[in-house]
């Protein structure tokens, strides 16, 4: 008989996994996809109260997850939540604020670049770390945008941060992949999200946003959820340093 081939498992029971930005949005949506594939989540944001009753929703479904206040900014209180090594690091959270290139403040620019890219950076520094002190491999994901590959109008600080996650997961493969250590960005088109409703109420925007979107549809934070478990689990083992567009064609031009 042909020996088939196994189809690998996106099962994550006993792993340990950290989602950032998990109080809403794409970020909740991924702490429950890895959840519900048996990872005990630790979800992480800023509002305590947000937070724990998603994580109280999560456990009624009997799930295993638990809540933890962090201002990743605080980058103190960022290395000390990754002391102990997880093996799913998902990073969610972000900002965007939006303007016109010429009227950016410097207050604007830091406060995008200080969550998007510097706290982006030290979650994966401090979160490969731990994994190499423990001797365990692990799966670092970043949610980019589809921003980190092409440019938009006023959008010229949020674009510089997610092309600078893209730069990032680069080298940060090459210099871990030898430990078993993976890092990927998951790269989405306009979900729906608190994040977006100032775009998605302003019919003009919506106009722009639905004529580079090649589906008849925006995104929706479900969209993202296959893409999380993927790179979270063994089925993306051969997977390191790309980006995994969700943009619904907006690129393919
Ligand atoms: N919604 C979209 O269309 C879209 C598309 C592409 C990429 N993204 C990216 O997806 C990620 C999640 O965005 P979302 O749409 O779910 O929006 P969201 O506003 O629902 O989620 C963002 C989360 O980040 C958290 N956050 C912000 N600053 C923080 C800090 N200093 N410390 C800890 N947490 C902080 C917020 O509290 C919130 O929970 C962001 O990185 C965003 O840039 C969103
Ligand atoms: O531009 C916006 O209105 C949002 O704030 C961004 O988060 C984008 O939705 C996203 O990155 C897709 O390009």
């Amino acid at each position: 008989m042909t020996e088939l081939p196994r189809t690998p498992s996106f099962d994550l029971s006993g792993k340990r996994a950290l989602v950032t930005g998990a109080s809403s949005g794409i970020g909740l949506g991924c702490a429950v996809a890895l959840a519900e594939a048996g990872a005990h989540v630790v979800c992480a944001a800023r509002r305590a109260d947000v937070l724990q009753a998603s994580v109280d929703a999560m456990r009624t479904q009997g799930w295993s997850a638990d809540a933890v206040a962090l201002d990743q900014v605080d980058l103190a209180s960022l290395s000390a939540a990754m002391e102990d090594p997880f093996d799913v690091v998902l990073n969610s959270a972000g900002l965007a604020r939006h303007s016109a290139a010429v009227d950016t403040t410097p207050d604007d620019y830091d406060a995008v670049m200080d969550v998007n890219v510097k706290a982006a950076y030290f979650l994966s520094s401090y979160a490969a770390r731990a994994m190499i002190a423990a001797g365990r491999s692990g799966s670092i994901i970043h949610i980019s945008s589809q921003m980190g590959h092409v440019g938009g109008p006023e959008r010229a600080v949020y674009c510089a941060s997610k092309h600078a996650i893209e730069g990032m997961i680069k080298s940060m493969a090459i210099e871990w992949g030898k430990k078993g250590i993976r890092i990927n960005s998951i790269c989405p088109t306009f979900i729906r999200t608190p994040l977006t409703a100032p775009t998605f109420d302003d019919p003009d925007r919506l106009a722009w946003v639905m004529s580079k979107i090649k589906l008849p549809r925006v995104g929706e934070v479900s969209d993202i959820m296959g893409a999380a478990l993927f790179l979270a689990s063994d089925a993306s083992a051969m997977v390191t340093g790309t980006s995994m567009l969700i943009d619904g064609g907006w690129t393919a031009d």
